[in-house]
């Protein structure tokens, strides 16, 4: 489970970050589309797209020189992230960008679907970012992704998401940091 986590955090990341951060000008513009609806809604905003973005990938960062100290916690030996060098921050800033790309891309659906911002939809709540990360890394280094993310590896990360989203969720909500514990 450790390694789950580990290789997820770039992508677990940003979304707490952006929701501490987000707020200001929406990335839809407050455009509509065809069907009336706002393109992606309030709940996508610049400022906490980049947070994300920016707090996702430090983090990935932070963990490589991390793990020069401690490359193994909690008797787990921890992978780095892809194939080193300028590969590596492609790939961290995959999993941050990804992670966020999916909560954008599963938001436009929750406007096409009728669902106001901040309606929740269960398990694509959960996952979307999840999707959009392994994507994105993927694309950035296919090597490193099919050595580090195994069926069993995505299998955990599939279980352990909505547990940790979940407990986030919540914990930001009593924080007052978002308007609903989901
Ligand atoms: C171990 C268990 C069951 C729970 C631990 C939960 C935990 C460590 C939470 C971290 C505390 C935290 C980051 C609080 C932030 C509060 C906040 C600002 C929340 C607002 O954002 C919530 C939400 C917004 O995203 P949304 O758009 O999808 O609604 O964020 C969603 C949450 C996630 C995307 C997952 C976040 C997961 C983490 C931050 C995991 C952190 C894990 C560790 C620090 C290591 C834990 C170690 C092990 C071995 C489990
Ligand atoms: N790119 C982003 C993603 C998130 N947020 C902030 O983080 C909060 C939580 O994100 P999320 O739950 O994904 O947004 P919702 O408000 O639930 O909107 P949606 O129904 O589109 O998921 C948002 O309300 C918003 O304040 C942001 O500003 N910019
Ligand atoms: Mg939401």
């Amino acid at each position: 489970m450790v390694l789950a986590v580990w290789l997820m955090l770039p992508a677990y990341l940003p979304n707490p970050f952006a929701a501490v951060f987000g707020g200001g000008r929406p990335i839809d513009g407050g455009k509509t589309m065809s069907d009336g609806r706002r393109i992606l809604g309030d709940g996508k905003t610049f400022r906490g797209f980049f947070a994300g973005l920016i707090c996702g990938t430090l983090a990935g960062l932070l963990q490589m020189r991390l793990i020069e100290s401690y490359p193994v916690i909690l008797g787990a030996q921890l992978p780095t992230f892809g194939t080193g060098g300028l590969n590596t921050t492609i790939v961290v800033f995959a999993l941050a960008f990804g992670s966020l790309f999916g909560d954008m891309f599963m938001s436009f659906f929750k406007r096409r679907m009728g669902l106001k911002r901040g309606a929740p939809l269960p398990v694509v709540d959960q996952l979307d970012f999840v999707m959009g990360a392994l994507i994105f890394a993927y694309l950035a280094s296919p090597y490193w992704f099919s050595e580090q993310f195994t069926f069993k590896i995505i299998l955990v990360i599939l279980i352990i998401t909505p547990l940790l989203h979940l407990v986030t969720n919540i914990i930001g909500y009593f924080m007052g940091v978002k308007k609903e514990p989901w």
